[in-house]
């Protein structure tokens, strides 16, 4: 019996020859009255003929997709799951946090890049962890990553340093991280092209996942980033972990206080009820917390989820409350309060412990990247970083009024239906009980902190008050200088 490749030209040969006599075969035909018949079988071959032409003017418009899915799979170790992302790639880079067309694996590459990766990535002490740490940029990332390095952990971060809020500030603290030895790779968490290529590169034994599409109220304005951030996204760093990883790394990722939703049993224990969220923020991370099970169960990756209360703190996100209120005093421009809201702020050196202890009690994950299988279960776990004190809005205010020595124009407003929750407050017990976490500071203390910086950062001309001094009114306040920014 001949190979079947013979057979198969054969049978390309006959048909090669049926379409060069095509064309006369088709006149006699017509010549004969089977009109009807000869027009469709012309209208195939037409169809036959554009479609190669358009396969081919594809290929000559766009050589990079090939050649990214050639060089991708001609990695040995990761060849058949690469080739297979590279065929989802299309699909995903619709959902792209910030729409990178394509991946910055093709950019990150060579031997010099691959060792700056491994050179931040190494602990500088005996017993130390390898840590990726996505959103890096970000509140909690820099801080996390500033923490993990001082103790001599390695840190490599990601960020996509998107314009959700101030590309500058993030761009300020990636300055800052690598004055410390931390780099961060500007690549967007679904580009799983890139995490793979990390994963080959770098042994990470944790990944402290906290790049996401953050803010409760924003969720009505831009819908679809949360899903391409929280939930896609989520799913792209479970997904490279679990098949690109050998040994998997165990993940720490960020939840939220958001997931609480309507729940009204205070304070809010890991044991309530979360399947009734406000907002499509508090859907997409409760959304995570499940996706987190079944990777848990199916892959046996270690999953920790911490559910933050209302971080805050110097570095801080200029679209949360506490610093956009503090630049609208020091500017003289109104704000808004939400009535009887209440929070329980939650200072971001505290998340930090909380967030390294997460890491170090984390637990191995027990599958295989490359059988595919777990060998038995792996730590699943969720828990609340809060302070245990809910303070009213209104009083964070008059902490800020008192620190930066002027009052706020207020408008107080019933609290709009825009997916906020009326108050929070954590129990913390499972994570004191787990990795001795112990919130320590006060709001005052913690804001204090916050104004330091925000003066400092930038450059405001703003003398911060002692504890007893009193604020100005608005038209004292309307001759201090604007607030500029620094970077
Ligand atoms: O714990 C979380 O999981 C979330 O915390 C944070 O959400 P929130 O607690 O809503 O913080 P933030 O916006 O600072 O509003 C604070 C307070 O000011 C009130 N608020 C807000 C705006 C306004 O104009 N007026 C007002 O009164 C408002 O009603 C609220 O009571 C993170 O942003 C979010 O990403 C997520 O991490």
């Amino acid at each position: 019996m001949p190979p079947s490749g013979i057979t198969d030209a054969a049978a390309k040969g006959v048909k090669l020859e049926r379409y060069a006599s095509g064309g006369a075969l088709l006149l006699r035909r017509a010549a004969s009255g089977k009109l009807v018949s000869a027009s469709s079988h012309l209208l195939f071959r037409a169809t036959v003929l554009a479609t190669l032409a358009l396969v081919f003017l594809f290929t000559l418009h766009y050589p990079s997709l090939l050649s990214r899915s050639f060089h991708l799979s001609s990695s040995a170790s990761t060849s058949t799951s690469l080739a297979s992302s590279s065929a989802q790639h299309s699909h995903r880079s619709l959902l792209m946090s910030s729409s990178p067309s394509t991946s910055a694996a093709g950019t990150y590459s060579g031997a010099k890049w691959e060792e700056q990766i491994r050179r931040s990535a190494r602990p500088a002490r005996d017993g130390g962890i390898s840590v990726l740490v996505t959103g890096a940029a970000g509140f909690v990332g820099t801080h996390c990553s500033l923490a993990l390095k001082a103790r001599g952990d390695g840190v490599l971060g990601l960020d996509n340093f998107n314009a959700y809020y101030d590309p500058a500030l993030k761009r300020a603290r990636q300055a800052l991280l690598a004055s410390r030895g931390v780099l961060i790779l500007d690549a967007d968490i679904n580009d799983a092209l890139l995490l793979a290529k990390l994963f080959d590169v770098a042994a990470f034994t944790h990944v402290l996942h906290l790049a996401a599409q953050a803010g409760v109220r924003y969720a009505m304005e831009a819908p679809q980033t949360y899903v391409a951030s929280n939930v896609a996204g989520l799913v792209s760093v479970f997904e490279a972990a679990a098949k690109h990883a050998d040994p998997q790394p165990a993940i720490v990722w960020a939840s939220s206080s958001s997931v609480y939703g309507l729940n009204t049993d205070a304070p809010f224990s890991e044991d309530h009820r979360t399947d009734r969220p406000a907002s499509l923020y508090a859907a997409t991370k409760k959304a995570g917390e499940a996706i987190a099970h079944a990777y848990n169960h199916i892959y046996g990756l270690s999953l920790t989820g911490l559910r933050f209360f209302t971080v805050y703190g110097p570095w801080g996100r200029p679209d949360m409350a506490y610093f956009s209120f503090a630049s609208a005093i020091v500017a003289g421009e109104p704000i808004t309060l939400f009535a009887d809201a209440r929070r329980d702020f939650t200072f971001i050196d505290d998340v930090v412990r909380g967030c390294l202890g997460a890491l170090d009690t984390a637990g191995r994950s027990t599958g295989s990247a490359r059988t595919g299988k777990k060998t038995g279960p792996a730590p699943l776990r969720v828990y609340n970083l809060g302070n245990t004190s809910p303070v009213p809005v209104t009083r964070m205010v008059a902490i800020l009024e008192k620190l930066l020595g002027k009052k706020a124009n207020k408008r107080v407003v019933t609290m709009p239906s825009n997916g906020d929750v009326p108050f929070t407050h954590a129990n913390v017990s499972h994570a004191a009980h787990d990795f001795g976490y112990r919130p320590t500071t006060s709001l005052e203390a913690g804001l204090r902190h916050f104004v330091d910086w925000f003066v400092d950062y930038y450059k405001l001309d703003v003398k911060i008050a002692t504890a007893n001094a009193k604020p100005t009114d608005n038209k004292t306040a309307k001759k201090k200088k604007k607030m500029s920014a620094s970077s």
